[in-house]
């Protein structure tokens, strides 16, 4: 079975072409510029910028997985300068993309209203590589499989992120390969059920944190990675307030409403502990 990166990433080999590589070529650039189809006739100004934005996102999203899958095998080899390594570009993504909100909210109500009719019932909501990211970092929910038919594009390496064990795991992994006495059940635990918090797990890393310095700053670098997904839904849930108000989404849900229920943090245990140093 092809892994999840290859399936994503197709390799040039086959290409041998006489022609010398060029920025055009490299970079796949016709290929690429010929992607950003408006669906209202004129067109709208604004949706070439719509488009865009999400075409981005979708690609930082592919390299955010990447760098996660990396990150994972770092925990497995036990590797802190690369743990740090990976986890810092991370952060700069998070960051970057964090920062692009700030375009796409110069479009005003109005420039939106535009051409959202033209959007019928699609939406964010149906980010694969979005759910692969939440389930990677373990939020983990059965029902978002079921939004998606089983043909639907890229369902199958959902499903492969929902089996498989995701960064906390490998985390817990790392831990305990550090000598700390994960418990058992946590260790073995049902990686297909979302996070729990354990008081157990808490005492454990309220030693890393009064004597470790080298493991307290890898969980710094796990909670500043928290903290940038909820500052990405909250910057979101600010734009959707702004843009469409109250208004239903497109996709179905009660919009600004549903998505407040979102903030939550991933890492319930790193957050429990500060207020017990
Ligand atoms: C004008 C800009 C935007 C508006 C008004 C908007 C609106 C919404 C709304 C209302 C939802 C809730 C689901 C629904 O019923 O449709 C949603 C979900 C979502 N949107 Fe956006 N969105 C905007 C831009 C973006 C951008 C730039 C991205 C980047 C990929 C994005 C990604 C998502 C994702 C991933 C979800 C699912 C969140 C979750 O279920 O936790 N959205 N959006
Ligand atoms: N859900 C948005 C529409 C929207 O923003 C959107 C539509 C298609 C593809 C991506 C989108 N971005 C985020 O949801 C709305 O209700 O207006």
């Amino acid at each position: 079975m092809k892994t999840i990166d290859s399936q994503q990433t197709t390799h040039g080999t086959e290409e041998q072409s006489s022609q010398a590589l060029t920025y055009v070529s490299y970079l796949r650039l016709e290929d690429l510029l010929r992607l950003q189809v408006p669906k209202s006739p004129g067109p709208e100004h604004d949706e070439l910028l719509f488009i865009v934005i999400h075409q981005v996102y979708e690609l930082w999203f592919k390299v955010l997985l990447h760098e996660f899958d990396y990150l994972k095998t770092h925990f497995q080899n036990k590797d802190n300068p690369h743990i740090e390594h990976t986890a810092n570009r991370i952060l700069k993504i998070l960051k970057t993309v964090v920062a692009q909100i700030d375009v796409l909210e110069t479009m005003t109500p109005l420039e939106f209203n535009a051409f959202r009719g033209l959007l019928g019932s699609s939406s964010g909501f149906q980010s694969i590589q979005f759910r692969e990211i939440e389930f990677l970092l373990g939020h983990k929910r059965s029902a978002i499989l079921r939004h998606y038919p089983a043909d639907f594009p890229g369902r199958d390496r959902l499903e492969q992120r929902f089996y498989a064990p995701g960064l906390w795991d490998a985390f817990l992994h790392y831990l305990h390969q550090n000598g700390y006495p994960v418990p058992e059940s946590l260790l073995n635990r049902d990686v297909t059920q979302p996070l729990e918090p354990s008081e157990e797990l808490q005492r454990i890393l309220i030693d890393v944190y009064r004597q470790n310095p080298s493991v307290q700053n890898v969980c710094e670098l796990l909670l500043d990675i928290d903290e940038g997904l909820q500052e990405w839904r909250y910057r979101h849930v600010k734009m959707v307030e702004r843009t469409i108000g109250s208004k239903p989404g497109t996709g179905g849900s009660t919009g600004a409403r549903y998505l407040a229920t979102t903030l939550k943090p991933v890492f319930p245990d790193l957050w429990a502990i500060r207020s017990s140093l």
